[in-house]
């Protein structure tokens, strides 16, 4: 193409047409701008096609001849001698028309048929591109509808590997220790090198995190900290170090950065910096907005701003409006969650950077500034911004409040080498103070110290939890590098290397304190009710022993009963054997001879009182009833306990109780229970001899029968009858002794009977059926029962030979009864009246 583009010209004559040859002469169609030829319906054949490009071929280099085109244009022509492009030539001045000559028509028909070949190629093509269009539209639904859920996924998983990271970095911080220290060397002044002073601090680039010092002698001393910054490096590579500390007051965590140095060493240039190298202040909060933003579909943030001066031991606010006003007398409180909080100081909120700068600039304004000899702009007192991060997670509505302490301290000074004097002497001397209380308070954290004294500057008393608490703290040592500021650079390595050796646990996030006070609430409820629980299972566990025991004493019971009753059934059998044996002897008598009418006359048999089946029998309780067996004592007996109790300084017989069930004692399983049955009126009246030969004390009871006790009828008592509200038990021996004793049957004392003095074998009893004499069993068992009662209570006859069963009661109220000692002789009495041990029952 040539240099200069014309604008179009109608096409000229070609000078030579006899090559150009015309298919057919078919005229011009009205819609179309050449004469369209009746094959341009058709698709072209091959030969045409090529036969065209000859023509056009010839046509474009006469052209290209004629016109003088050169050589560039010429080729172009060549190049594009196919359907897409037909170049226009570079015309030197003469009508283009000249070259076409009278068969510019057939040229013109021919183009236009080639022109209309290319438009319907172009058609074609458009459909075509509309057709993939539509494809590329139909794929990208697939597409999505494919992809969605793989989207979703992916996200999904971003979002946990964000916070993954977000851990482990937390983590490799905290490895490294949370009080970070960072050495800083400014570059020799001007005025320095005007001085001749020269460098003594030196620099390995392969190691960044030591330095050297040559000292006066030139030796040199080696410093290591987690990073040290020579002069050469700028503001972004210091900031780069200090991002992961800055970053996790986002995380919720409390930060401190501070820097700390000899007055001139770049202290305010490191926190502050200036606007062409703007400090850690700045890009701190511009780096925690641009997160806070990039993490705002999750959580919200929210930033408070303020600013602070310790300036000669007091706490000055640099945000106050009016700085005219006297200033508001602020003081450092400890909050109830232990940390540090100085009411009253002004929080501003600020939604950029641009509003966090502009405070900073207001606060910088109010700031205490004044010239010495080693700075131009000293700081003269210490400045602390504070911010304050707010979080709130949108999704599980967690919420965080954490601080970010940037502190700029005044700068260390030799009054002596500064020469201060009057109000800057003053300033300087509250400042040495301060910075003394700080390294008391380092000394006594790196020695483990329990006792810090925070409390002895108003700086360590703000900076309390952020020097030896849950805090992630950042220690700029700033230096420099002077030969003529040796000492001081030596004083501030060796302070920063104890920092670092400070150690403390891990950092703490910290949660919003409403939210802790709503959780330590929550907490001390729990507390409550666990407590609440404890006590109440400590009842259950009680309940439960106690049923577990009653059961137990139920299901002896339940024995006791069924023995004693399996026990009734055999008397009862017995009885009425002898009953039909009584019959048959009477009858015989009768036979013999009906001279002599009976002795005596057989009472009729009173029913035993029937009892539920044990089916029926629960484990539950009796209901409370007279503990006091309703059971009759004989009369005389009652009599001689009233008697006993009408005296004085006579012990209190010791009340028996004749209950024949109720008792407190736990019941011991298969323990047998002593047997006493007191003697009738008539009994006890009838001379008491020793009838060796009787049979009747050793009348068995079946061994596990209970029966506690029970008196015998006195006369005229009516005898125990189903109706009557005697237990079982004595209704059975009632019913029993209501079968008078033959004259025959006397009540044996067998002193000697192993069976009684044996605890084991005592009071069993046994019945022989083959005995001559148990024709009247149960009488026997009764006048037995007497005499088991006379070894129980008064001992052997040896030993009380006047003692009549009668005054059986008097003899329980013997002080003798009640001396343990003398009580042990009498062997089975002992249970009688031992106040400790179980009662036997009379
Ligand atoms: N790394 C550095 N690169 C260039 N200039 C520096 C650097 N550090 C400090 N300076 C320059 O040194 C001078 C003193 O710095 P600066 O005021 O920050 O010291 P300072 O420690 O804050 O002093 P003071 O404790 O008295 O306030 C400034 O002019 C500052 O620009």
């Amino acid at each position: 193409m040539g240099e200069e583009s014309l604008p179009m010209t109608p096409l000229p004559q070609p000078s030579t047409v006899e090559e150009i040859t015309i298919q057919d002469g078919t005229p011009i169609k009205e819609d179309s701008p050449f004469p369209q030829s009746s094959s341009d319906e058709e698709i072209m054949p091959e030969e045409e096609t090529s036969q065209e490009n000859v023509i056009l071929s010839d046509l474009g280099s006469n052209l290209a001849d004629s016109c003088d085109i050169d050589e560039k244009g010429r080729r172009s022509i060549q190049e594009h001698k196919d359907d897409s492009v037909i170049p226009s030539p570079v015309l030197k001045g003469e009508s283009i028309t000249s070259f076409f000559g009278p068969d510019l028509t057939s040229a013109l028909q021919l183009l236009g048929t080639k022109y209309n070949n290319l438009v319907k190629k172009c058609q074609e093509q458009t459909a075509e591109t509309d057709q993939l269009r539509a494809n590329c539209e139909l794929l990208r639904n697939k597409c999505i509808q494919e992809c969605e859920p793989k989207y979703e996924a992916l996200k999904k998983k971003y979002t946990r590997e964000c916070s993954e990271r977000k851990r482990l970095y937390n983590e490799i911080i905290e490895l490294k220790g949370n009080i970070r220290v960072f050495c800083r060397c400014r570059p020799l002044s001007s005025e320095e090198i005007s001085k001749g002073y020269a460098s003594v601090v030196e620099f390995d680039p392969s190691q960044d995190s030591e330095l050297h010092v040559v000292c006066s002698d030139n030796s040199k001393k080696q410093f290591k900290f987690d990073h040290v910054f020579s002069p050469k490096d700028n503001q972004e590579i210091v900031f780069a170090e200090t991002l992961p500390v800055v970053k996790s007051v986002l995380d919720g965590y409390n930060v401190c950065i501070f820097a700390y140095g000899q007055t001139g060493t770049g202290k305010t240039f490191t926190m502050e910096g200036t606007p062409e190298n703007r400090g850690v202040n700045y890009r701190a909060l511009e780096e925690l907005f641009r997160s806070s933003i990039e993490r705002s579909s999750m959580i919200r943030y929210e930033f408070l701003v303020s600013m602070l001066e310790v300036y000669n031991e007091k706490i000055r606010d640099l945000l106050t409006e009016n700085s005219d006003q006297p200033a508001k007398r602020l003081e450092v409180r400890q909050l109830p969650d232990g940390s540090q909080d100085v009411p009253g100081l002004v929080e501003a909120q600020a939604c950029n950077i641009d509003e966090v700068w502009e405070i900073l600039k207001t606060g910088g304004r109010n700031r205490s500034v004044g010239s010495t000899n080693a700075n131009e702009l000293s700081s003269r007192s210490h400045c602390l911004v504070r911010l304050t991060v707010m979080g709130e997670n949108l999704i599980d509505k967690q919420r965080s409040r954490s601080h970010m302490w940037l502190v700029d301290l005044a700068g260390s000074e030799r009054v002596g080498k500064t020469e201060v004097e009057g109000e800057r002497l003053k300033e300087s001397q509250f400042i040495n103070k301060s910075l003394s209380a700080l390294g008391d308070v380092i000394s006594a954290l790196a020695s483990k110290n329990p006792h810090i004294p925070y409390r002895n500057s108003k700086l360590t008393h703000l900076l309390q939890s952020s020097l030896g608490g849950d805090c992630k703290t950042l220690m700029f040592t700033q230096i420099s590098p002077s030969s003529a500021d040796l000492g001081e650079t030596l004083c501030s390595l060796n302070f920063a290397s104890r920092v670092r050796g400070i150690e403390y646990g891990p950092a703490r996030k910290q949660s919003d304190p409403q939210e802790s006070f709503k959780l330590k609430q929550m907490a001390e409820k729990l507390r409550q009710e666990e407590k609440e629980t404890g006590r109440l299972n400590e009842s259950l566990q009680l309940m439960q022993l106690k049923y577990a025991s009653r059961e137990n004493v139920f299901k002896t019971l339940q024995d006791k009963i069924r023995d004693a009753e399996q026990a009734c059934r055999n008397y009862q059998m017995k009885v009425r054997d002898l009953e039909n044996q009584l019959a048959d002897q009477k009858k015989g008598q009768g036979q013999i001879g009906n001279r002599e009418p009976a002795k005596y006359t057989k009472p009729p048999l009173v029913p035993i009182r029937e009892r539920q089946p044990l089916s029926r029998i629960t484990n539950r309780l009796p209901p409370p009833g007279p503990r006091r067996s309703t059971m009759t004592t004989t009369r005389s007996f009652e009599n001689k306990e009233n008697i006993f109790e009408t005296k004085k300084n006579v012990p209190k017989a010791r009340r028996i109780s004749l209950s024949p069930i109720v008792r407190s004692i736990p019941v011991q399983p298969k323990r047998r229970a002593s047997i006493a049955i007191l003697p009738s009126e008539a009994e006890r009246r009838q001379p008491q001899h020793t009838n060796s030969n009787s049979q009747f004390s050793r009348l068995r009871i079946p061994r596990r029968m209970s029966v506690t006790s029970f008196a015998p009828p006195a006369p005229g008592t009516p005898l125990a009858t189903p109706g009557s509200k005697s237990s079982r038990f004595s209704s059975f021996l009632a019913s029993s002794s209501k079968y008078s004793s033959p004259p025959n049957m006397q009540a044996v004392w067998k002193s000697k009977i192993p069976t009684f003095a044996s605890p084991r074998n005592r009071l069993q009893l046994h019945s022989s059926p083959t005995n001559s004499s148990c024709a009247n069993n149960a009488t026997s068992l009764h006048k037995l029962c007497f005499s088991v009662q006379k070894r129980v209570i008064v001992g052997s006859p040896a030993a009380q030979p006047k003692q009549h069963p009668v005054l059986l009661g008097s003899s329980l109220g013997n002080r003798a009864f009640q001396s343990k000692d003398s009580l042990g002789r009498y062997g089975t009495a002992q249970r009688v009246a031992c106040k400790n041990r179980r009662q036997s029952v009379i």
